[in-house]
């Protein structure tokens, strides 16, 4: 059942017994006008570095970009990742497996052709799909989502999503809750209570696994939610990751 409003704040970090899972654009990062365009900080990386240690590489990134691209902006770190909502994974920081499917070179024709008659777009390909995004022109959302709706009609085998000024078309296999489930069935998530931070659409299909499973949902910013718990902002998980890092 979605909230409207889940008041609570999300119970301390235990770094021993939890395993944390990690939105990225909009939870650690605050958005940019374009994908590349975010830089992330030195107190950012510090704090990747320090959780990634103390969870003792019980954490990883479950994120709608591919891999190759979270790790051109957070360096070549050992740490886990499911990249594309899933469609890309590695859990050992190094090589990472992607999601085999159908091509969509028609799709992404159509859609790149229209992104071609306005400046302000951005398309983004990857191997699960591709974005749209509209963050610098607002007012051709509607045009955005009819455009990459019309383009992937009758592709079951994908998805269209929205988000935070972007539409996603993604490989209807893969989303951020079957992510979570795959790396709980490993090490060394496998026995721990899962713990998952997220503030878009599509990480509500992330929400649902972790409550299934006795863990902690926490969805960041406004917005309904099936998430348990919530922070307000960006700000707020950056203290509550921080804390992790000072507890005994
Ligand atoms: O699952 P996430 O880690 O939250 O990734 C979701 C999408 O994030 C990126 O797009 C968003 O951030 C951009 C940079 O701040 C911003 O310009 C854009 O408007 C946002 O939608 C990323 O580019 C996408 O591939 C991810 O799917």
């Amino acid at each position: 059942m979605k909230n409207a409003l889940p008041p609570l704040e999300p119970p301390p970090l235990e770094p021993g017994r939890h395993a944390l899972f990690l939105d990225f654009d909009g939870t650690l990062i605050a958005f940019a006008e374009t994908p590349d365009g975010i830089e992330v900080s030195d107190d950012l990386h510090m704090l990747i570095d320090g959780i990634s240690e103390r969870f003792a590489g019980a954490m990883a990134f479950v994120t709608g970009r591919g891999i190759a691209n979270l790790r051109s902006h957070i360096g070549e770190r050992r740490i886990a990742m499911a990249g594309a909502h899933g469609a890309e994974w590695s859990i050992d920081g190094q090589a990472h497996e992607t999601l085999k499917g159908e091509g969509f070179d028609d799709q992404l024709t159509a859609v790149a052709a229209f992104a071609a008659l306005h400046d302000a777009l951005v398309m983004e390909v990857k191997s699960g799909g591709l974005t749209l995004h509209y963050r610098r022109k607002p007012e051709l959302e509607a045009d955005v989502f009819a455009i990459v709706e019309q383009a992937f009609a009758g592709r079951d085998d994908f998805h269209i999503m929205p988000g935070h000024m972007m539409v996603e078309a993604r490989r209807a296999q893969a989303d951020k809750g079957k992510a979570i489930e795959r790396f709980m069935k490993s090490a060394p998530f496998r026995g721990r209570v899962p713990v998952f931070l997220g503030d878009d659409v599509t990480d509500e299909f992330g929400f649902a696994p972790v409550n299934a499973l006795g863990g902690i949902s926490v969805r960041v910013g406004p917005g309904e939610t099936q998430a348990r718990y919530r922070l307000p902002d960006i700000a707020a998980v950056h203290d509550y990751l921080g804390a992790a890092l000072k507890t005994g």
